[in-house]
């Protein structure tokens, strides 16, 4: 077992909350309340959102600046400080602002990391002293991939991703790109053509080169601008030896290179509808500090 890291603000103050990439992803059965089982591989990327956090004596959790569209109220930094609260019984209070950069719905997890940064944050700057496993339960009830932002490790993840083994992998380059539209998870996971009998692999076979998404095929038929932009990356990744891949659900859809020059290159020829970044695989969430 690791010893626990600390998450920290960085040095103008904000707190980070990064992006993830499944890395790979099967669903290999489904609960009885319809979740489904999966195995994937969780990285985190330099690429976040940044959350400022400023304290209140009347005890009220009110969100200022966020993400558009985001009501307030539906805000995962909202429901997870009052989650916090309600658990804790704490009567302090908090305003919470949120610099968005990561896009919504594309797979990169963001709600769910700024969920877990303002755990992480709160937990400290209201002095609960809950202990990770605490605060990733916590997060578990506000969405599946919220436990691994909590843990900020890279993990090989089972259940619906809640069973964290800690990794170290390589750190690439990855280039990103984010099709203009976003990917509804719950449709996904819904489709009847979506594979959810997939043979259990071990992290052994993902290392041996076994990074495929069963979600790539139904998003591929459902979503023609992923397809046209896995496509294209599919042919400008194979030329430098690398492999287009879908994050989880999607739309986004990423591939590795050994340099940022490589991943830059491929970055500047990406057409214009789609948004293109550059960004580096982090085994440790940027979150706790640098590596
Ligand atoms: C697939 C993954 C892989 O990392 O990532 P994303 O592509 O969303 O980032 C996650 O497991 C996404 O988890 P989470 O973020 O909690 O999913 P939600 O958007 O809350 O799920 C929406 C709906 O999808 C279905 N769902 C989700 C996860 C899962 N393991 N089985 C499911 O069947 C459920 O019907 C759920 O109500
Ligand atoms: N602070 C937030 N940031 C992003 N999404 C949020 C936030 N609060 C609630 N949401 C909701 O969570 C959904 C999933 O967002 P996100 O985690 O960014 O995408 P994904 O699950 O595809 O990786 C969004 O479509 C949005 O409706």
């Amino acid at each position: 077992m690791l010893p626990e890291m600390l998450a920290q603000p960085a040095a103008d103050g904000a707190w980070l909350a990064p992006a993830k990439l499944n890395l790979m992803l099967k669903v290999v059965g489904r609960r009885a309340d319809g979740y489904h089982l999966l195995q994937t591989v969780f990285q985190f990327i330099d690429r976040c959102d940044r959350l400022h956090f400023q304290l209140r004596a009347d005890g009220r959790v009110q969100r200022g600046r966020g993400a558009l569209g985001i009501d307030p109220a539906q805000d995962l930094v909202v429901r997870a400080a009052l989650a916090l609260k309600a658990r804790t019984g704490c009567d302090a209070g908090v305003d919470i602002d949120v610099d968005k950069c990561l896009p919504m719905g594309g797979g990169l997890g963001g709600g769910s990391s700024n969920a877990a940064t303002t755990l992480l944050a709160l937990n400290q700057l209201w002095g609960l002293g809950l202990t990770q496993d605490q605060l990733a339960e916590i997060g578990l009830g506000l969405g599946a991939d919220v436990p691994v932002f909590v843990r900020g490790q890279a993990a090989w993840a089972e259940g619906v991703g809640e069973r964290l083994t800690p990794v170290t992998m390589p750190e690439p380059w990855y280039l990103v790109l984010t099709p203009p539209t976003a990917v509804a998870t719950a449709a996904v996971f819904a489709d009847p053509a979506l594979t959810r009998n997939s043979p259990p692999v071990k992290m052994a076979d993902f290392i041996e080169g076994d990074e495929a998404n069963d979600c790539l095929p139904v998003v591929l038929d459902h979503y023609p601008s992923v397809a046209e932009a896995f496509h294209w990356l599919e042919q400008q990744a194979s030329a430098q030896g690398s492999k287009a891949r879908l994050t989880g659900t999607g739309g986004c859809v990423f591939a590795a290179f050994s340099t940022a020059q490589e991943a830059q290159q491929v970055a500047a020829d990406a057409p214009a509808p789609w948004n293109a970044f550059v960004a580096r695989g982090r085994n440790r969430s940027p979150l706790f500090g640098p590596a």
